[in-house]
C-alpha cells in the first residue's frame, strides 16, 4: 500500500488565490491486482502549474476535489505491458505525488527524447504550451513571412515559444513582459522589439514605437486593457488569436473595457478564440516539430523550477503574479 500526498482545493478562489485555499492531504492507494482496473502505479517527477487552473477550477471543480493538472511521471509498478517500469509519461493526474492509472490517459515521452533534454520540457516548450504557440500561430494567426507579430506575456511558457516560432516563420516579433529581466531575455532569444508593460508611460506609444506600421498578427495571452489598446494598432485584415486572458482570471467583478467593434469593422480584422486541444489529432506533428527546433537550438527554453511538492500552491500563485521566466514547473 502506498500513501500518496495530494493537494486539494479547500475553498474556491475569491480574487487572487491564497495558500489557505489549498489543503495538503494523504490518501492510501489500493495495491495493483492482476486483472484489476488499475494497472499502473506512478510517481510524479515534475508537475506543471498553469494559468488555466484558475478559471477551470471554478468551472470544473468542487471544493474538496484534488487540484487539476498534468505531470511528468515515472512508472514504478506495472501490470500493463505497454508501460515498462522506469518509463516516463505525461499524465493528467492532478496535483498528486503518487497515483494509479488504467493507462488510458497517459502519453509516453517520444522515443526520440534526447537524454540531454530535461523531461520537464514535456510540460512546456515540447508540451501543451508549445503546442498552443504552434497551432495558435499557424492555424489561428495564419502568420506569413514578412508580417509583424505582437505577443504579450511574452517571456512565459506560451509567449516565449510564440515569438521564436514567428521568427522561424520569417516575421518581425514584438513582445512585452512584466520586468526588465524578462525584456532582456526576450531580446536574447531573438525578439526584434520588447518592452516592460508595467513601466512604459503609455502602452499605446510603446506599441506604436515598436512597430509604427502596426501589427498583422496579435497573439493575445492577457486580454483586458492591453488587448483593448492593441486592437487599435492592428493593420488592415489583421488576425487576433485570443489564447488567454490572464489579466481577468482573478477578477471577482468582470472588468468593463473599451469596445472592439469599430476597429474590427474598419480594419476588417479577424479575432478567434481557441483551445489547444482542438488539434489533439495533430499533437504528434506539433511535438515532433517543437522537439526538432529545440534540438537544433532554434527554439530556446527557460524553466522556473520550484523545488518540493509541498510548494505547489506557492508555485501556482507565484506564476499568476509573474514570478516565472519561461515555464513554471515544480520538481518533486
Ligand atoms: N487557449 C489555450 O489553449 C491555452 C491558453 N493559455 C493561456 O496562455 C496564457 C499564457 O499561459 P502560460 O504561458 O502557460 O503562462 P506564463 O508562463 O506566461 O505565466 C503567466 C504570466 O502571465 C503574466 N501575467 C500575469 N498577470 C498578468 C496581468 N494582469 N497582465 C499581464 N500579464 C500578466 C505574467 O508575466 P508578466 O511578468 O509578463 O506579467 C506571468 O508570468 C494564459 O492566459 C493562459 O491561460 C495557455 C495554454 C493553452
Ligand atoms: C489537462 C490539460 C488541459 C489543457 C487545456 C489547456 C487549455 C487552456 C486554456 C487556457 O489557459
Amino acid at each position: 500500500m502506498v500513501t500518496a500526498k495530494v493537494w486539494v482545493l479547500k475553498k474556491h478562489f475569491e480574487g487572487f488565490p491564497k495558500t489557505s485555499d489549498f489543503d495538503l492531504k494523504k490518501i492510501e492507494l489500493p495495491n495493483l491486482k492482476d486483472g484489476g482496473k488499475w494497472k499502473l502505479l506512478l510517481e510524479s517527477v515534475f508537475l506543471s502549474v498553469d494559468p488555466y487552473m484558475r478559471p477551470y477550477s471554478r468551472r470544473d471543480m468542487k471544493e474538496g476535489d484534488i487540484m487539476i493538472g498534468t505531470q511528468v511521471a515515472r512508472i514504478i509498478e506495472s501490470k500493463n505491458s505497454a508501460f515498462t517500469v522506469g518509463a516516463f509519461v505525461v499524465a493528467r493526474g492532478g496535483w498528486r505525488a503518487h497515483f494509479i492509472s488504467d493507462g488510458k490517459d497517459l502519453q509516453l515521452l517520444p522515443s526520440s527524447w534526447p537524454e540531454s533534454l530535461p523531461k520537464s520540457l514535456a510540460l512546456g516548450t515540447v508540451g501543451m504550451p508549445g503546442l498552443t504557440a504552434y497551432f495558435g500561430l499557424l492555424e489561428v494567426c495564419r502568420m506569413k513571412p514578412g508580417e509583424t507579430v505582437l505577443v504579450n506575456a511574452a517571456a512565459g511558457a506560451v509567449g516565449s515559444v510564440v515569438g521564436q516560432l514567428a521568427k522561424i516563420g520569417g516575421c518581425k516579433v514584438v513582445g512585452c513582459a512584466g520586468s526588465d529581466e524578462k525584456v532582456a531575455y526576450l531580446k536574447k532569444i531573438g525578439f526584434d522589439e520588447a518592452f516592460n508593460y508595467k513601466t512604459v508611460t503609455s502602452l499605446d506609444e510603446a506599441l506604436r514605437k515598436a512597430s509604427p506600421d502596426g501589427y498583422d498578427c496579435f497573439f493575445d495571452n492577457v486580454g483586458g486593457e492591453f488587448a483593448s489598446i492593441a486592437v487599435n494598432q492592428m493593420k488592415k485584415y489583421g488576425r487576433i488569436a485570443v489564447c488567454g486572458a490572464i489579466s481577468q482570471y482573478n477578477d471577482s467583478v468582470p472588468q468593463k473595457g473599451s469596445y472592439v467593434q469599430v476597429p474590427m469593422i474598419f480594419k476588417e480584422l479577424r479575432m478567434e478564440g481557441f483551445i489547444v486541444t482542438r488539434w489533439n489529432n495533430r499533437r504528434e506533428e506539433g511535438l515532433k516539430a517543437l522537439l526538432k527546433w529545440v534540438m537544433e537550438g532554434k527554439v530556446k527554453y527557460h524553466e522556473h523550477v520550484t523545488e518540493g511538492f509541498e510548494n505547489m500552491p506557492a508555485a501556482f500563485i507565484g506564476m499568476l503574479k509573474g514570478e516565472n521566466l519561461g515555464k513554471a514547473i515544480v520538481k518533486v
